[in-house]
């Protein structure tokens, strides 16, 4: 099958928008687990998708060096954010190849540009290069993904459903709360 262009979806979020926390629990982006990567992405320009990440002692492989393992989840966590915010589908990675071409020490911020390169069916492919400690410094890691929409279902046949129950309860608060439809009693 051939790829085609990404077409974004006529809802995705516009370029500068903040892209919130997913899920509290998310290893990758939330704030429930300390060690967590804590991951910040907002949406650039031409379907790219900015994210920050700061390497602490919790994330080391060597002595005072970032975890190559940890840093192909901060790729994973960029390029999933980057398709399921810009797709508006949910998707799973299939393949995630990561390229590390310079050491990330603790203490040191990646500034991770990530782009869709196209879709074939099911089958979305992106990619993207974390800059050291600039948004323009020196390539340190990049990474390519194939990510393969599935349905809602494989989250509730494979997952968590009180989990998933939580997140839809999130959301649809954070919604209301967007809307103004919504108000805290003990603020
Ligand atoms: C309802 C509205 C929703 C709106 C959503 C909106 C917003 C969401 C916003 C934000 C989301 C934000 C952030 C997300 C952040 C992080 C994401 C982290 C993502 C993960 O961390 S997720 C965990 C790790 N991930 C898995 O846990 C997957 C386990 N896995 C499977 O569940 C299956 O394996 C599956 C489903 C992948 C495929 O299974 P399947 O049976 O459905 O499909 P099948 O095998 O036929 O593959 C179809 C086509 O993909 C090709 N293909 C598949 N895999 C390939 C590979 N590795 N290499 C090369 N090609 C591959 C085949 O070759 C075929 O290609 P072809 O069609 O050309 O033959």
């Amino acid at each position: 099958m051939d790829v085609e262009p990404p077409a974004v979806h006529p809802k995705a979020p516009t370029p500068g928008t903040e892209l919130g926390i997913h899920f509290d629990e998310c290893f990758g982006c939330g704030d429930e687990f300390e060690a967590g990567l804590h991951l910040r992405s907002r949406i650039g320009e031409a379907q790219t998708v900015y994210s920050e990440f700061t390497v602490t002692a919790a994330h080391q492989g060597a002595p005072g060096l970032a975890h190559g393992g940890l840093l192909a989840c901060a790729f994973d966590e960029a390029l999933g954010s980057t398709v399921g915010n810009l797709l508006r589908r949910p998707a799973v990675t299939g393949k995630l190849e990561t390229d590390f071409r310079r050491p990330v020490p603790v203490g040191s911020t990646l500034y991770i540009e990530a782009r869709l390169d196209g879709t074939a069916g099911r089958k979305i492919y992106a990619s993207a290069d974390g800059h050291l400690d600039a948004p323009d410094g020196p390539i340190a890691v990049s990474a390519r993904a194939l990510f393969v929409a599935v349905g809602f279902e494989h989250f509730t046949t494979h997952g968590d459903p009180a989990a998933l129950k939580k997140l839809a309860d999130a959301q649809e608060k954070a919604k209301r709360v967007r809307e103004g439809r919504d108000w805290e009693i003990n603020p």
